[in-house]
């Protein structure tokens, strides 16, 4: 509906000479077009823009839209009028040598299909064609047959181009008179509020007509009226032809400046996309950078692990999975320091297995093992949180308790040792005898050198084994380093096996 609007608007605007708006509203027009599928639309948008495009000159555009019109006529439609403009648009382009046979044809088409003033308006342009050929003769026989149809159809350019046409064949011919009334009868039916081709035409043969008389009052009144009417006509010419021109330029640069905002689109989608690749590489940098990380951090975790892994291992008994010797040393040493500096009294309880070369020798080392384990197992189920546990090697062990008189400590030790001693066995272990020796030392003295305190336990220990084994005694530095009791030359207490791996102390006379 707003096609057809727009079309019956093209029409009214030339119709009322505002050309330039004409053209503006058809290059819309032309514009939607691709979009238009109803037929009828179609052929009338098409017709429209035939139409003006001739009346402003531009005969081919117009043929090639009479031949769209002729490619698709709706039904209810025929194809006289397409015929009529693309015919008309040949005519006037002024290239036609021979009259065309379509003219015929299109003449036939259109009193086939009742469009009589369409059919006059091509016998029009035939008789005109003829005039120009010199035969004059021809087109007065064509408009003379045709005549009283036009001057019944009342169509005022019609007959007056007819009259006009009439007038110069006639004028041609040499009959003034028939030349004369045709031309006055043209002057009298053209439309009155404008200048047409043939009321010029009119105006012109009249001047001559005057003129060839000798009536030259009436000729320069003819000649003023011709040339009045012919400035007047070309006037309208070449504002319709101005129109398309300047509407063109106008779709041009505005063609030209869609053009350019579409290309400035593009680079700006161009650099959108490029900032967003550019996102999405420092996103996947990013998230490169975080996997190498967390790779490191990975590698760095497992490292950590592996390393803790091998200092516990390090620090550890494989057999029984307790503080090893050098581990027992470092940690009571530890503990001395601190009970040194809160001047609090430590205690160290030195444990052997008692004949356990015996077990052995007699029920094989794996139960040797087992023996050593289970009698961990007892001791640890005495322990409290401070004590610092650990195997000094063999059948020997060692528990330093911070924060503990040698009362204490000895009470602690007679638990561990009836615990030992009762140590439940398992049936591969049957007939084995367990118990241990205990040596109990204390820094109540003041001194809280560990290897001082280590030589007092083993002393103890030493007496211990001495009193038959199995029982506790506590010592004292006061007791000294050298021991009451005679030692085996082959016996080595616990003392000269941390000295072997540390400082010696040699024994005072
Ligand atoms: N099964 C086993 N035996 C060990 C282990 N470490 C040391 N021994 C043995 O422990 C025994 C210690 O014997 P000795 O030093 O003579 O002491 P003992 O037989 O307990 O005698 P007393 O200490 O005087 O009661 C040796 O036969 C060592 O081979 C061990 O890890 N497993």
């Amino acid at each position: 509906m707003r096609f057809r609007a727009t079309a019956t608007l093209v029409d009214i605007l030339g119709i009322g000479h505002r050309y330039e708006e004409a053209f503006g509203r058809l290059s819309q027009l032309l514009d939607q077009l691709p979009q238009i599928t109803n037929k009828r639309a179609r052929f009338q948008g098409l017709g429209e823009a035939a139409q003006l495009l001739i009346a402003a000159g531009q005969y081919d555009l117009a043929s090639s839209y009479a031949e769209q019109m002729l490619d698709n006529i709706p039904a209810g439609e025929s194809a006289c009028k397409s015929m009529y403009f693309k015919l008309h648009a040949e005519f006037r382009s002024g290239r036609m040598q021979v009259l065309d046979p379509a003219f015929q044809t299109g003449v036939d088409t259109c009193v086939k299909s009742g469009e009589n003033l369409v059919a006059n308006a091509i016998r029009a342009d035939i008789a005109s064609f003829d005039i120009q050929q010199g035969r004059s003769a021809h087109a007065i026989a064509l408009l003379q047959t045709n005549y009283a149809y036009v001057l019944r159809d009342q169509y005022p350019s019609l007959t007056s181009q007819f009259d006009a046409l009439q007038a110069q064949a006639y004028w041609d011919q040499g009959e003034i008179t028939h030349a004369r009334k045709f031309a006055v009868a043209a002057v009298d039916s053209a439309i009155k509020s404008e200048y047409t081709e043939p009321l010029s035409m009119a105006y012109e043969l009249l001047f001559r007509i005057e003129k060839q008389q000798g009536n030259f009052r009436a000729a320069l009144a003819y000649h003023e009226k011709y040339l009045a009417a012919d400035k007047g006509y070309l006037n309208d010419v070449s504002a319709k032809t101005l129109a398309y021109q300047i509407v063109k330029q106008q779709v041009q640069a505005n063609k030209v400046e869609v053009d350019a905002l579409n290309k400035q689109n593009q680079i700006l989608q161009l650099q959108r996309a490029l900032d967003h690749k550019a996102v999405e590489a420092s996103r996947l940098y990013i998230i490169l950078l975080l996997t190498v990380l967390a790779s490191i951090g990975l590698l760095l975790y497992r490292l950590k692990r592996s390393q803790l892994r091998f200092m516990g291992l390090a620090r550890q008994d494989s057999l029984t999975g307790i503080s090893n010797r050098k581990h027992f040393v470092d940690e009571a040493e530890q503990a001395l320091r601190q009970a040194k500096r809160f001047t609090r009294c430590a205690s160290l309880i030195l444990i052997d297995l008692d004949h356990f070369k015996l077990v052995n020798d007699t029920h094989g080392h794996a139960v040797g093992d087992q023996v050593l384990k289970r009698a961990v197992v007892a001791c640890q189920k005495h322990l409290h949180a401070r004590d610092v546990f650990g195997r000094l090697g063999g059948e020997e062990f060692g528990i330093l308790i911070p924060h503990c008189e040698p009362e204490q400590a000895s009470d602690r030790a007679e638990q561990i040792r009836i615990a030992i001693a009762s140590t439940p066995l398992s049936e591969d272990m049957h007939g084995v005898m367990i118990s241990a020796s205990f040596g109990v030392a204390s820094t109540d003295s003041g001194n809280y050198e560990f290897l001082r305190l280590l030589a007092d336990a083993d002393h103890a220990l030493y007496r211990a084994k001495r009193n038959g084994r199995n029982c506790v005694v506590s010592g004292s530095v006061t007791d000294g380093l050298v021991s009451p009791y005679p030692m085996e030359s082959s016996e080595q207490t616990a003392s000269d096996k941390v000295l072997s791996a540390s400082a010696r102390i040699e024994p005072v006379n």
